[in-house]
């Protein structure tokens, strides 16, 4: 098996990602907040775009799943392929030292496109490649394609996948038992329970992200909460 599967197998990635719009944007705090995943025991990271990635790299020795999210104003996330959509924003992560290089799989692009693309990354450049899919027949198919790692990423943000507000558990089973390739899950993991859960349906790994790196989202789950208290008795 592969070293680098080796050291993931079982163990936490946290994502570390902070869009324009959001209070943590930049690669000084992903660097950061890299170092705290580290000291929390994470065994890898996610990143997105090529200076985070750099930073986060320079900041610890944890290996880093790598996306390049490509969107504008007229983007729709549940209708276009946004993560690490082109050979040359594959590229550009890998030159910022990605050690795995994640993009959407998904039948949002056609299938020849999609086995092209792995085709090229694969054949050009030495990096593993994990696969953001939505449902088991893009995870077989990506890893038909060639791909090393088959994640549960999307599940719930394309049009045609299950959604829900939760984990997608029946996926994390599914692609386990179907496809002899490691399984990352990951999508809505806000509880530890819920994690182990995953593994006990058949994980290699779990990427957490909003849970652990997005504080806004943090907060509003606990004052959403304490919201429905206080006007409970009104
Ligand atoms: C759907 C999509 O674009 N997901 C992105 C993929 O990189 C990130 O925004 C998520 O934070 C990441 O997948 C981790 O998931 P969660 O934040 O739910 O733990």
């Amino acid at each position: 098996m592969n070293e680098l599967l080796n050291k993931l197998k079982n163990g936490l990635i946290v994502s570390c990602q902070a869009f324009e719009d959001e209070p943590l944007h930049g690669s000084d705090t992903m660097a950061k907040m890299a170092v705290a995943a580290k000291m929390g025991g994470a065994v890898g990271l996610r990143g997105c775009w090529p200076n985070d990635i750099k930073a986060m790299k320079k900041a610890t020795d944890l290996p880093i799943v790598g996306i390049y999210k490509v969107m504008d104003e007229n983007t729709d996330v549940s209708r276009d392929i946004i993560i690490t959509p082109t050979f040359e924003t594959a590229k550009e992560i890998y030159d910022a030292g990605a050690d795995i290089i994640a993009l959407d799989c998904t039948k949002r692009r056609s299938s020849l496109e999609t086995e092209k693309l792995i085709y090229k990354i694969k054949s050009e450049l030495d990096v593993m490649i994990m696969a953001d899919i939505s449902t088991l027949e893009e995870g077989i198919d990506a890893a038909k394609f060639g791909v090393d790692i088959v994640s549960t990423t999307l599940s719930g943000y394309t049009k045609y996948s299950t959604q829900s507000s939760g984990p997608d558990y029946d996926l994390v089973q599914q692609l386990a038992e179907k496809i002899d390739k490691p399984i990352n899950a990951e999508g809505r993991y806000w509880e530890p329970e819920q994690m182990i859960k995953a593994f006990e349906c058949g994980a290699w790994m779990i990427t957490i992200g909003s849970a652990i790196t997005r504080p806004q989202l943090i907060t509003k789950r606990f004052a959403d909460r304490l919201n429905e208290y206080n006007t409970k008795g009104e």
